[in-house]
């Protein structure tokens, strides 16, 4: 991928990390230096660029990696730059993966519950022109180098069906452990404990928390004692969830005619079970049962508010449903 401007100046080593910072790296001695506030809008840049790309070549409706979203979160992001002398000049990005640590609920082959926090890979992207020539290999290498941890203690955010080949062929990962989420484990998962290293993007997460948390931070990989079944929430948070979340007016101005025929494709199950997750187009899906619950917790929108002030003859359903709300309900709107 190339860019407007020097990319092979402003990002001198062949792999380059960034953090939620998105900081510049040093120059090289001897190179002019624009403004820092240039240079941070520079690689804002290709994070967006790059966060495009990978979201098309993965038919995802919108990207997962962005400067933006890199900024709201503790991620990081490995970026590979070509070396070759063919695209001396201005230098070109070869690909990315982005990885983070998520607080997950899986399960182990006994199908018990585990509260887990490991790194996770989040986005993967080698640019269409240079997939299979070893370059996913090498960011993944330099990624568990740095974060000095093992392919198996890893968990995947719905790979897809070439990530599960490449992990497979260089890391020999083969055999799932099935979840209800959207992560994929492989065996070995709950084999070995991990620990983070004093520069890994862990450690420093946890050193930050600690300058502002007087309560010493957990112990890396820590399984905390199982909780009782009933406290656990199926699902882990996916940073993929939200391309999920069909964004609604609250009620009532989200109620839309009834659909006469069921959709002809239903929405993908969101399953880890054995296999590749689906990796089709996300659609909008809100279930009714979660529609409803939203209409308890949502808080009612000016204009609805509006419209029932302005509305003495709206209907009394509508008017209960809204005066039984309990006190304390209200008071956290
Ligand atoms: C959590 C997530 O990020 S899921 C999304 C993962 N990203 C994508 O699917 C985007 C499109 N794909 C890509 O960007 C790349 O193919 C990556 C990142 C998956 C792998 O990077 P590459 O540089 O191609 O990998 P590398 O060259 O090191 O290894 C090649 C191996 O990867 C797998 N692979 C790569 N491309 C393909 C493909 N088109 N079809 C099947 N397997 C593939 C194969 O195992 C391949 O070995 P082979 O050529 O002997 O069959």
């Amino acid at each position: 991928m190339e860019f407007p401007f020097d990319v092979d100046a402003l990002l001198p080593e062949r792999i380059t990390v960034l953090d939620q910072h998105l900081r510049p790296p040093a120059r090289r001695p001897g190179t002019t230096t624009p403004a820092r506030v240039d240079l941070q809008q520079q690689i804002m840049t290709i994070v967006d660029e790059l966060g495009k790309a990978s979201a098309k070549a993965q038919h995802l409706p919108a990207p997962i990696t962005s400067a933006s979203r890199m900024q709201s979160n503790r991620h990081v992001m490995y970026i590979l730059k070509d070396t070759s002398a063919r695209l001396a000049g201005k230098g070109a990005i070869v690909g990315f993966l982005k990885v983070g640590y998520k607080k997950l609920f899986v399960l182990d082959d006994r199908e018990a519950h585990n509260e887990v926090e490991p790194l996770c890979i989040l986005d993967f992207y080698i640019h269409e022109s240079l997939q299979r020539h070893g370059h996913g290999r090498e960011l993944f290498q330099y990624m568990l180098q740095k974060e000095r941890v093992e392919p198996h203690q890893l968990a995947i955010d719905r790979p897809s069906q070439k990530l599960l080949k490449f992990l497979n062929k260089h890391y020999n990962l083969e055999t799932t452990v099935p979840q209800v989420n959207n992560f994929v484990i492989f065996e070995g998962f709950f084999a070995h404990q991990h620990r983070p290293p004093a520069t890994s993007l862990r450690a420093i997460r946890h050193s930050c928390a600690a300058a502002v948390d007087p309560m010493p931070a957990a112990p890396a990989r820590k399984l905390p004692p199982k909780r009782a079944e009933g406290d656990i929430k199926p699902y882990s948070s996916s940073d993929r969830e939200f391309l999920k979340v069909a964004v609604e007016p609250p009620w009532p101005l989200n109620r839309a005619p009834r659909r006469a025929t069921p959709p002809a494709h239903p929405p993908p199950r969101s399953s880890s079970l054995g296999n590749s997750p689906e990796r089709g187009p996300l659609r909008p899906f809100v279930p009714e049962q979660e529609l409803l619950r939203s209409l308890r917790l949502c808080p009612p929108h000016p204009t609805a508010r509006l419209l029932l002030a302005t509305d003495p003859g709206g209907s009394p359903a509508q008017r209960r449903r809204t005066s039984s709300l309990p006190r304390s309900d209200e008071s956290r709107y």
